[in-house]
């Protein structure tokens, strides 16, 4: 991490220094080196774009020395490994630079309800890829384009992300003589759905996407998603805007959002628009940046008119204009000396000022509108374009593993050889679609990629551009581009690559299931369609597992809630046709020692011809941290070889899948062997795997072990009148309230509830509140689970278990 850190800061330096721009950039170096190192010593930190520095200008600026390009190029395609990436960036055509400037790659994140699809829909009409808007739940029943499932339009919810892609015509005022200029770029969009249920979805889209769009509700302004969504941008280091919407509704309050963001978020945020006109009386915004109205007009807000700004809110929209100032000064040195020297910065300086906070994740510009009513959405997709970074901006690494995981940084440049990486898996009526973000390279039909982790080699047969459900064919796709292809065995998270490249790029986080239940099939001449369905689910969705359980022999299917599990369900009726019966939702309970115990074990066994010996002999304790396990070895002098030591430890990692007190996963213990004993004859990776196992059960026994439960972050909103009730209910099932804000008129809990206490909760709220309730569950840690429920769990356990041996 280190050395990626010093690398980086090397090459900001010296591509600064080569631009001639050196004492430009050692101002602005130091401000970005601060983070950088930040990142060295493992804290949040911004992704350094080449726009830093003003980097990213300088490919197109550059010289472009034909011959000595065509050398390097040549190098880059046969031996990349011969050259520093600076060194292919430095010597690219400026036309590869010009293309990447006019493509963003964006996703759409929010809380549940926000209008994500909403406002997706209006992005698709705006930009000519739809040519009617549908809505959500819409009269019509047609339902929103990228809610393209028949249970997303029935329930009205975004269950799967969904591509798509389209051109955007900015209109932009020439800075000198004002005449308009149109600009066309290309936006890869990906819509996202709010449940926590579906998290992996918005996990995978921030993982391949440069940028993101927030959205806020202007009533509820952040709310629990929004936070998870925050800290799932923060994870993968995506620059967001943000987009207050719902600015018809009644209670609209655009500040209190911009509040949130910068006090619950920690993120600088200020407003690029003021309202004209709020709740039913919302028409449009003045554009603080340039000092314009804004107004949608025409049957779907198509037509935008510019405007003076309004008398009545000129004076506000000056406040807010100098906050906004105020607040880039905090973050940006060109305008925190702007204003030092008590100048008021141009619009441009403001514009580039938001743009370089933005993509360097000190800021976020808060744009505001109404999807449902059609107003200001424009503006939004202008500032995509204006403050997200273009491909070129997001440095991307992969290691390379023919030199010790080195890491090397990947180039958008359609010239460089291809990589990408598989993100997400669909299964789709012509076979298995594979979405593809493409790092570097151009990606051909018909060419040959090698799967990093497997090694295989694959032909791409066919690759499109997804349209929410829609494709469409096409030869190849350039750098920094996404697409889909058919025909490619691989798992989410692989990363393809040209020839001989070893490069392969980290996955994104998966978070672990924390919800299981039994399920079968009714009858059983529908097991083969169970089967597929069930490997076709675990092969998109990997927070969906199934295992059978060792002891029951029952399927059991794990994933983050009752919702998720119930929607797998509902699509194996649908679309395989199979009705399942399943049990009750059970927790994902883990088990932990909390005492230090030695042991010395021996399997001796003696049955004629060859037998069974292993003595190991060391101790057990908690690592003290409800995390991994560990496995050390510490035997001096040989009196266990290397490879009966591999078995051990083998032992002990299948010990930990299973433990000893519900046959649940094993968190936060550390097993040691210090000594043995190993028989000539009679040893085998056999007895050292079983004797570990043996001693692992006794010990873990021994050391005082804990039933661990995971604790579920629970946030509800209601209204004020049922708060009594909810924090009766909460009552009821033990919950630690940890914070209650209250509002004018809604207040919002937030509290650590155990999982095993919530099933049902929905219903029960939805009475306590006369339906007006709401929450949203995520996993939160894993902590002991009170006595008397570990005493029932262990006795039912073992109950079961002798019922079985009886049988
Ligand atoms: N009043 C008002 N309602 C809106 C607006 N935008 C969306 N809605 C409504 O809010 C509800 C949710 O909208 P969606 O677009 O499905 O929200 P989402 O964020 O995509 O939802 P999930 O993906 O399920 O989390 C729908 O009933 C929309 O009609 C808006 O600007 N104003």
């Amino acid at each position: 991490m280190r050395a990626t850190a010093l690398a980086s800061r090397a090459s900001l330096r010296n591509a600064a220094l080569r631009n001639g721009e050196a004492l430009a950039c050692r101002r602005t170096f130091a401000s970005y080196s601060l983070p950088i190192l930040r990142q060295a010593n493992g804290q949040n930190h911004p992704r350094i774009g080449l726009s830093q520095c003003g980097v990213q200008q300088w490919p197109a600026q550059r010289r472009w020395q034909t011959g000595a390009a065509a050398a390097v190029q040549e190098t880059a395609v046969h031996d990349p490994s011969a050259l520093s990436q600076e060194a292919i960036v430095e010597n690219l055509d400026p036309q590869e630079a010009a293309r990447l400037d006019k493509v963003r790659n964006i996703g759409i994140a929010a809380h549940i309800d926000s209008g994500k699809t909403t406002a997706t829909e209006r992005v698709l009409f705006y930009t000519g890829r739809i040519k009617d808007i549908h809505e959500v739940r819409g009269r019509d029943a047609v339902g929103a384009k990228m809610d393209s499932m028949d249970l997303e339009r029935e329930k009205g919810i975004t269950i799967q992300s969904a591509a798509t892609f389209c051109d955007w015509i900015k209109k932009n005022p020439d800075p000198v003589s004002g005449e308009m200029k149109e600009e066309k770029y290309h936006i890869n969009l990906i819509d996202t759905p709010g449940h926590i249920d579906f998290t992996i979805e918005v996990e995978r889209a921030l993982r391949v996407l440069d940028g993101a769009v927030l959205i806020l509700c202007a009533v509820s302004g952040v709310q629990s998603q929004t936070v998870t969504v925050d800290r799932q941008m923060r994870r993968y280091n995506v620059p967001r805007i943000s987009f207050v919407n719902k600015m018809d509704r009644a209670g609209a309050n655009p500040w209190k959002a911009i509040d949130g963001i910068n006090q619950k978020l920690k993120m600088a945020a200020a407003a690029v628009q003021v309202p004209i006109g709020m709740e039913d009386q919302f028409k449009g915004v003045v554009d603080l940046i340039r000092m314009k109205a804004v107004y949608s007009e025409g049957e779907n807000g198509e037509v935008i008119r510019e405007d003076e700004v309004p008398d009545d809110i000129r004076e506000f929209a000056q406040e807010k204009r100098r906050k906004l100032i105020e607040t880039l000064a905090d973050v940006d040195e060109d305008i925190a000396n702007a204003f030092l020297d008590e100048r008021t910065p141009s619009p441009l300086e403001i514009k580039a000022a938001i743009r370089r906070a933005t993509i360097s994740l000190k800021f976020t510009p808060v744009l505001m509108g109404s999807a449902l009513a059609d107003k200001s959405v424009q503006p939004m997709l202008d500032a995509v374009c204006d403050f997200l970074p273009n491909p070129s901006e997001v440095e991307n690494l992969a290691l390379d593993r023919k030199r010790a995981e080195a890491p090397v940084k990947l180039v958008s440049y359609n010239s460089l050889p291809f990589v990408g990486l598989a993100f997400k898996l669909e299964e789709s009526n012509f076979g298995q679609l594979t979405y593809i973000r493409v790092y570097q390279g151009k990606l051909k039909k018909g060419a040959n990629v090698t799967n990093a982790r497997t090694g295989n080699k694959v032909k791409i047969p066919r690759i499109v551009r997804m349209h929410s459900n829609e494709m469409e064919d096409v030869q190849e796709i350039g750098a920094g581009e996404i697409c889909a292809v058919f025909g490619v065995d691989c798992a989410s998270g692989d990363t393809f690559a040209e020839g001989g490249l070893g490069y392969s790029m980290t996955s994104m986080f998966v978070p672990d299931p924390v919800i299981s239940l039994s399920i079968k099939p009714k009858q059983t001449k529908d097991t083969p369609n169970f089967s597929k369905a069930m490997s076709r689910f675990q092969r998109e969705d990997p927070t969906f597992r199934v295992h059978v359980d060792n002891e029951s022999g029952e399927s059991i299917i794990s994933g983050m809630g009752e919702l998720h599990l119930s929607i797998y369900v509902e699509r194996m009726k649908r679309e395989y046709h199979v009705e399942v019966v399943t049990g009750q939702p059970q927790v994902a309970y883990r088990e932990t020692m909390t005492q230090h115990v030695p042991f010395d074990h021996l399997l001796k066994k003696q049955t004629g011809g060859a037998g069974d010996y292993a003595r190991v002999i060391g101790y057990m304790e908690p690592t003290g941290q409800l995390g991994d396990n560990v496995f050390e070895q510490q035997v001096i002098g040989g009196t266990i070889s290397e490879k009966y030591l591999f078995a051990c430890d083998k032992g002990f990692q299948a010990s930990c899948i299973e433990g000893p007190m519900l046959g649940h996963k094993v968190l936060g213990t550390r097993m040691i062997i210090n000594d043995g004993a190993t028989h000539m004859t009679d040893s085998s990776e056999l007895a050292f795997r079983t004797a570990t196992m043996h001693a692992f059960r006794q010990a873990f026994r021994q050391g005082q072990p804990q039933v661990l439960e995971p604790l579920m972050k629970t946030v509800i909103t209601a209204p004020n009148e049922f708060q009594g009730n909810i924090v009766g209910l909460l009552n009821k099932r033990n919950a630690t309230i940890n914070d209650t804000e209250i509002g004018p008129d809604e207040f919002v809990l937030t509290a650590d509830c155990s999982l095993n206490a919530m099933f049902g909760f929905s219903s029960q709220l939805r009475a306590a509140s006369q339906g007006k309730g709401e929450f949203t569950m995520e996993f939160s840690h894993y902590a002991p689970a009170p006595p008397q429920l570990q005493k029932e769990l262990v006795a039912k356990h073992e109950k079961e278990r002798m019922e079985r041996n009886k049988r």
